[in-house]
């Protein structure tokens, strides 16, 4: 099973490239970093519980009003306000939010892996190295566009709950494009269109689909866990590490 790290900038194109990946042309079972992000913050758990202490005396509307069951979820939007307008903090949430992200991927995995025995699983995450997660992936993919273009999709599709400046923090908050485009092993410049994005995909999809040999390989437990390990090292010791610090 290849894991197709799928990362980029903030509203650069990656779950455009998700959807179009898990959708019935290729069927890829995805999983959503965001989504786990989500899930693991809810009343009720530990993430949630260590939310609430740390950012509660200082973010005072933190929570929304009490729903059916009495339960107050976070107030994203406040939340995300207060930690993109400050670096201490929004590491602060990395560090008590990555590490449960961290082990609900790992659940996912194991479970394509097992189970749905999938050639290829994308795993769509937009801090893929700055949360050093490519370290399990077996080829990594960044969706790029030129900065404007960017900043324009951002307003376009969150101008509503964000003003320009908020944006432009969340942009300044990740590695940089370019960066993140030297640390992948292919780039997908989405600067076209949709039908255009559809063809790129088509033809590098069709370059990294495991061979028949290799799939029956890596389904044999003792084999795929050797390479698994393998990709690891292999990421872990000759990745470029220096472009990775820059931002956390
Ligand atoms: C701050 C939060 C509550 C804001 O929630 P909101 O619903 O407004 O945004 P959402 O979660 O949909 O994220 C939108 C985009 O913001 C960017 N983003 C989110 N968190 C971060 C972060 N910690 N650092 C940099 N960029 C981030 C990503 O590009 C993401 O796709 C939320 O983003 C969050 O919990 N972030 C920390 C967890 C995280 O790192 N998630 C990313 C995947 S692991
Ligand atoms: N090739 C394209 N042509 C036109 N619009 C596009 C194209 N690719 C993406 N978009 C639009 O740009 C916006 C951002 O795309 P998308 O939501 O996929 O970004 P993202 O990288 O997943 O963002 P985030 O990090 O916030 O999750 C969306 O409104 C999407 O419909």
């Amino acid at each position: 099973m290849l894991v197709l790290g799928l990362t980029g900038g903030i509203a650069t194109g990656k779950s455009t490239v998700a959807a179009i990946l898990s959708s019935p042309a290729y069927n890829f079972p995805l999983i959503d970093a965001d989504k786990l992000a989500r899930e693991v913050v809810l009343p009720t758990t530990r993430g949630y519980a260590k939310i609430v202490a740390h950012f509660g005396p200082n973010v005072p509307d933190l929570l929304l009003p009490p729903d059916e069951h009495g339960h107050r979820g976070l107030n994203r939007a406040a939340l995300g306000r207060y930690i993109f307008a400050n670096e201490n903090e929004r590491k602060a949430l990395n560090a008590i939010i990555h590490p449960e992200v961290r082990r609900a991927i790992m659940r996912k995995m194991v479970y394509h892996w097992l189970i749905s025995r999938a050639d290829i699983v994308v795993l769509d995450i937009p801090l893929l190295f700055e949360a050093k997660f490519d370290l399990f992936c077996g080829l990594t993919m960044v969706v790029a566009c030129n900065p404007d273009l960017q900043r324009e999709r951002l307003l376009k599709r969150d101008g509503h709950v964000l003003t320009e400046k908020e944006a432009d923090q969340r942009i300044a908050s990740q590695m940089p494009i370019d960066d993140k485009a030297q640390l992948a092993d292919v780039v997908v410049w989405n600067d076209g269109d949709l039908d255009e994005l559809h063809a790129k995909l088509a033809t590098m999809i069709a370059n990294i689909r495991p061979s028949r040999l290799r799939k029956w390989i890596e389904w044999i437990p003792p084999l795929g866990l050797a390479m698994a390990l393998a990709c690891f090292i292999r990421r872990y010791f000759f990745s470029p590490s220096g472009a990775r610090e820059k931002k956390t």
